[in-house]
């Protein structure tokens, strides 16, 4: 296991800090752009925007998804000008890093100040009352990997950050749900559009196959994805306030699918029952429609993400 100190999240913290010109030093709000949600940046007044590849930033690894940028940004977030780190494109299990390793930078922006984070993603949505492109509040999750044994807190527990056993049964605030809805709404999202609900963790990278899709959903879950929550447990470990917008970019398929025996039965003429289980061969989920369908609704996601910095801001939440 790939072990992190306390010493290395400040080197790469200290690191930042020397490079930064003194009104991004301290930040107070982090923003985790999920698949294809990495355009937040482009909004924000691009003459103080400060990059670094994560690359050239010590203990960082590589982001190598399609739709992840690589890079921390700092920059002023809206009206306000609240003084925000983006993390544009995050790190997955999926490509061979530790949990340790896909939340380091959430504990160097802990360092750094952040008093709130918003954590977005890209999700496959396990319920039939959702749409692709719907928005959810995540109001809370279940953590696959996370319950048997790889929770993102595994191994030494640095006292610096929060204690051994932090509970986690109220991440998601309500508080901090109900500004997120008002500032869905103030920027004209539909109620139609927007709901909130339960994100299940996997590692992946494979997809679901349908039996894991009806097991989600009847354990609980509303929406699927392979990031997310070890982000959310380190920064609720470590005192962080947290918001977690899913955006719904496919449907995970749960049909049972055609059954091949009754089939080949009824055309053999041996029973005359017919299958109507509907025929799913032809649905399945792939990265190129979550990519698809980020770009469609980025453009409302940024102008929650904006207002919804502006609230925060503006309320002592
Ligand atoms: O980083 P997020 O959770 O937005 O990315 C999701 C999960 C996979 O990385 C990818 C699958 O298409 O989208
Ligand atoms: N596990 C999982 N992650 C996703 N990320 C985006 N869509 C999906 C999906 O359908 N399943």
């Amino acid at each position: 296991m790939t072990v992190i100190t306390e010493e290395t999240y400040k080197y790469s913290a200290e690191f930042l800090i020397s490079k930064l010109p003194q009104e991004f030093q301290q930040v107070d709000l982090g923003v985790i752009c999920g698949s294809g949600l990495g355009g937040l940046v482009d909004t924000i007044d691009q003459s103080t925007k400060v990059e670094f590849l994560y690359k050239d930033i010590p203990g960082f690894v590589a982001s190598t998804v399609v739709g992840h940028a690589g890079k921390l940004v700092f920059g002023h977030l809206g009206e306000f000008r609240t003084p925000t780190v983006f993390m544009v494109g995050r790190f997955h299990c999926y490509e061979g890093h530790t949990m340790l390793q896909c939340t380091l930078p959430v504990r160097v922006m802990a360092l750094m100040g952040i008093k709130s984070l918003i954590v977005t993603n890209a999700c496959g949505g396990l319920k039939s009352e959702h749409k692709v492109g719907d928005l959810m509040i995540i109001n809370d999750h279940l953590s696959l990997p996370g319950m048997v044994g790889n929770n993102a807190l595994i191994g030494a527990n640095i006292e610096f950050f929060g204690p051994r056993f932090p509970a986690v049964s109220d991440a998601y605030t309500y508080a901090l749900r109900k500004l997120a809805f008002k500032a869905a709404f103030e920027v004209g999202i539909s109620p139609n559009d927007i709901r909130e609900g339960v994100y299940a963790m996997v590692t992946g990278p494979s997809f679901e196959t349908r039996v894991e899709a009806r097991y989600l959903a009847t354990i609980g879950a509303d929406v699927v994805g392979m990031s997310t929550v070890p982000e959310v447990v380190v920064a609720r470990h470590a005192g962080i306030k947290v918001l977690g917008i899913s955006l719904i970019t496919n449907d995970v398929v749960r049909a049972r699918g055609k059954d091949a025996k009754l089939e080949v039965m009824r055309e053999l003429g041996l029973t005359d029952k017919i299958d109507t289980e509907e025929d799913t061969e032809k649905t399945f989920a792939n990265h190129a429609e979550v990519l698809e369908t980020s770009a469609m609704r980025s453009n409302d996601m940024q102008r929650m993400v904006i207002r919804y910095a502006d609230l925060l801001a503006a309320t002592l939440i």
